[in-house]
């Protein structure tokens, strides 16, 4: 990045912090809350600079001014020089555009880590910015403030605000604050954003969609700071954990890679500068594999163990199409439709490709459920290069618009990354109606649909096909072998499987290549396997022990949503970083929590299968099934967090008695032959554990069942007050009137006593753990091992356990397991 590009991404990012500017010292407080609340009330900010001059119009809309005098009906134009001038109404209503008709056009931030980051901060999916615009808005009683966009050519901004602006001397640089130009579409509500409408404050408050965290989300917006001095950018979240992120190559220059190695490929400059910058000096295993392919435009089928760079092994040969064939004749630009079966996923893949062509320009979008649908709607209809979709999402916006169908039908690569997943329920219909709608022979397709869909006889043009996962059934490479290229009717037996889809593609290639560089284990090499075996009620102690005794960035999958809802606060309540990430949050708290997640190297995430398939985050050092998964290819995906890249990792299975069966079943998938080891357990550490884990959970617990009654008594009192009936007081769980003394008492007695529990567990929690059986004061008696012994081992120590070295969890792995492996019957 040269100088002038970093000094303007500098300038971008603290705008960002001026446009929240930090309170005085002494209204500190009260600045934080009032800025917080402006960021619910203050919807839409659009910040939009005539390019090339020092003039520039802003606006910073509904105001909540404006919102307590909705009477008064004014104009207010705001001039090239900043300031308001009230004008006369006129109908001029033909000269404006809809804001979707303005040239908006996404800002590259040229820093990757801070572009994921960036996408899920703020509510921005991206940055947007639009030049020459002039800007209107007016406020009615009716419409509430109205924004209006009129496109004008520079020199229609009159001279007399140039020399109104004429001391902020036009040579120099704007002011970092004025130099940003974005538009938080993600804010605004999708109904009114169409009228141009902005929401008001009450419509931003009465999301009938709010569901878990929704409350949170809203009074957790990050405030971003930048530190210039140290390149740190600090994100300030409402509970007072503050993430740093150092913009190191945003202050460096990039080494400069040998990427010899990829020459043989023949690959456009932008790509070699993508690779160049990713410090890509060599192709993984299965991008060596399937390159040659897929850049000579065969179909491509390819498993390969998970984190092994399979994303460009279908991502290189589209990035370099789209670059050595533009300006050709090709309808459209929509080139590339990839399809994931997450939306963390799907927005992973649009980063990894964005940052591989960078110096290529090529637009790529992701359109996934969950976010703003109006603004992909606006993507959509600009022609990206790429789009990247989980299948509900893409199908709902294609099944609502013809000209997205019609588009759609010329795309050149279809990839379907994590296939196997997605013929799984929850995906597979709008997967099989996408498939109808690219499918070149549609008139013989009536025998695939459940429901018909009325298509027309088009021929598309060839299409390239990727398919990849780290779990295709080798199977497939018989069925790929005796498909022809006519699509064939479906035997009932098949259906939903992966030889119904191999039919309902239609490969160009009469015959697919296969390539299946998988390990015989299906894991990788680097990743080192373990297991616990412990009793159901026991886990909690088991995670709780590894989680402290090796500090590092965690991932815990479990099978169940209440699972994630009864261990997220018990480890809160144990001083633990935890995140949760499910399938039932709303799509802004996924994202939040995975960035977090991501930005810090202890933190632990507790996660639904949602996070198993194909997310990127670096340096997860465990994974631990707290539940085991209920097939060998979920166990292969969720250990796949970790030990990515050649990588260190370590997978830990928590096996209860009832889940044996679920253990032989995955071992017989993997087709292993030797047990998995046992993790090597300290008892005294983990008996000194006990007290606290216990206690966390009787206070998860009891508020849990404070919390039931008074929302139980929420509801009748609602229904009651519904049906317009009397509700007995002796119905209710928390009496909050009445002469039942005894029942309040009950209550009052319940709170003291979570808060007598909770004191006890602070207490606990202050002090460092000491391993029972161990004397602290005669340092060498020990019944399990003595602390002299301890302390004398290793000069570094655990914090959070005294007289315990610092290891890492796979060394003592490696080391303390030394018992020979058991031969696993099955
Ligand atoms: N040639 C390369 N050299 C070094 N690192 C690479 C290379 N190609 C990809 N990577 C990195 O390897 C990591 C894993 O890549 P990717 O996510 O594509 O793996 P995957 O095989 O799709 O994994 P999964 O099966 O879990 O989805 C990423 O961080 C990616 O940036």
């Amino acid at each position: 990045m040269s100088a002038e590009e970093r000094s303007n991404f500098s300038n971008k990012i603290s705008a960002v912090k001026q446009d929240n500017p930090s309170p005085k010292n002494e209204n500190k407080k009260k600045d934080k809350r009032d800025r917080r609340s402006n960021h619910k009330k203050n919807k839409a900010s659009v910040r939009i600079r005539e390019k090339g001059s020092q003039h520039f119009v802003s606006s910073t809309v509904s105001e909540e001014k404006s919102l307590t005098n909705p009477t008064k009906s004014k104009k207010r134009k705001i001039s090239a020089s900043g300031q308001e001038d009230i004008v006369e109404r006129r109908n001029r209503k033909n000269d404006f555009l809809g804001i979707n008709d303005l040239d908006w056009s996404e800002v590259q931030v040229p820093e990757s880590t801070f572009v994921a980051d960036e996408e899920n901060l703020s509510g921005f999916l991206c940055l947007e910015e639009v030049d020459n615009v002039h800007v209107e808005y007016e406020e009615t009683a009716t419409k509430g403030n109205t924004i209006k966009f009129k496109k004008v050519h520079s020199d229609q901004y009159p001279s007399k605000r140039i020399k109104n602006n004429a001391s902020a001397k036009p040579e120099e640089p704007l002011p970092a604050s004025e130099s940003l130009k974005y538009y938080d579409l993600d804010n605004f509500d999708e109904k009114n954003l169409k009228n141009s409408t902005i929401p008001g404050d009450s419509e931003s408050r009465s999301n009938p969609q709010s569901t878990e965290n929704s409350e949170q989300e809203e009074n957790d917006v990050p405030q971003i700071e930048v530190d210039q001095a140290s390149n740190t950018i600090e994100k300030k979240y409402q509970d007072n954990k503050h993430i740093n992120i150092t913009m190191e190559s945003a202050s460096k220059e990039p080494e400069k890679v040998n990427i010899d190695a990829w020459e043989k490929f023949n690959l456009s400059s932008d790509i070699l500068d993508g690779l160049r910058s990713l410090n890509f000096s060599a192709p993984t295993p299965i991008q060596e594999n399937a390159l040659p392919f897929g850049l000579s435009g065969r179909d491509v089928v390819g498993t390969a163990e998970t984190g092994s760079g399979k994303t460009l092994a279908f991502g290189i040969p589209i990035l370099d199409y789209i670059i050595k064939n533009r300006g050709s004749n090709v309808k459209g630009q929509l080139t590339g439709l990839i399809l994931t079966p997450t939306r963390e996923l799907a927005i992973q893949i649009k980063e990894h490709l964005i940052n591989m062509s960078k110096s290529g320009a090529i637009k790529i979008i992701a359109v996934v459920g969950g976010m703003a649908i109006q603004k992909q709607k606006r993507l959509l209809a600009k022609l990206p290069n790429i789009i990247v979709a989980t299948p509900g999402r893409l199908w709902e916006l294609l099944s609502e618009n013809d000209d997205y169908l019609q588009n759609i039908r010329h795309i050149k690569h279809l990839v379907l990354d994590e296939a196997d997943r997605m013929l799984e329920t929850g995906h597979f219909k709008e997967l099989n109606h996408i498939l109808t709608v690219l499918s070149q022979s549609r008139q013989n397709t009536s025998d695939w649909n459940e429901d018909k869909i009325i298509t027309e006889n088009l021929q598309g043009p060839s299409r390239q096909t990727f398919i990849f996962s780290a779990t295709l059934d080798s199977s497939l490479k018989e069925n790929l072998k005796r498909r022809n290229n006519k699509p064939r009717k479906v035997e009932s037996e098949s259906k939903g499987t992966m030889a119904e889809l191999m039919q309902r593609l239609e490969f160009n290639d009469p015959d697919p290549v296969f390539i299946d560089i998988t390990p015989k284990e299906s894991v990788v090499e680097t990743l080192q396997e373990s297991k616990i075996e412990c009793l159901t009620k026991d886990k909690d102690l088991y995670a709780y022990y590894f989680i402290t005794r090796y500090p590092g960035r965690t991932l815990i999958f479990v099978n169940s949503i209440d699972a994630i809802r009864r261990l997220v606060p018990i480890m809160k309540l144990l001083n633990i970083e935890v995140y949760g990430l499910h399938a039932q949050m709303q799509q802004r708290q996924r994202l939040k929590n995975l960035d977090r997640f991501k930005q810090n190297p202890k933190a632990v995430m507790v996660a639904s299968d949602v996070a198993a398939r194909g997310l990127d985050i670096p340096l997860v050092e465990h994974v631990i099934h707290y539940q085991l998964p209920h097939s060998g290819d979920i166990y292969v995906h969720r250990s796949g967090r970790t030990a990515r890249a050649r990588r260190e990792g370590i997978s830990l299975m928590l096996c209860s008695p009832e889940e044996l069966s679920l253990y032989r079943k995955i071992l017989g998938k993997l087709k292993k032959v030797d047990d998995i080891p046992n993790f090597p357990i300290d008892a005294g550490i983990i008996n000194s554990m006990k007290q606290r884990i216990n206690l966390a959970k009787q206070i998860d617990q009891e508020e849990h069942k404070l919390q039931k009654s008074s929302h139980d008594d929420g509801w009748l009192k609602k229904a009651a007050e519904e049906f317009g009936v009397e509700l007995h007081e002796d119905l209710l769980k928390i009496k909050d009137g009445g002469d039942n003394e005894g029942l309040r008492n009950n209550q009052h007695n319940k709170k003291d006593r979570i808060r007598s529990l909770k004191a006890q567990l602070k207490e606990l929690l202050s002090q460092q753990l000491i391993p029972r059986g161990v004397s602290t004061k005669y340092l060498t008696s020990g019944i399990v091992r003595d602390l002299a012994d301890r302390l004398l081992d290793e000069p570094s120590h655990n914090s959070q356990i005294m007289g315990v070295k610092k290891t890492k969890a796979t060394e003592d792995l490696k080391s303390k397991s030394t018992k020979k492996r058991k031969k696993f019957s099955i």
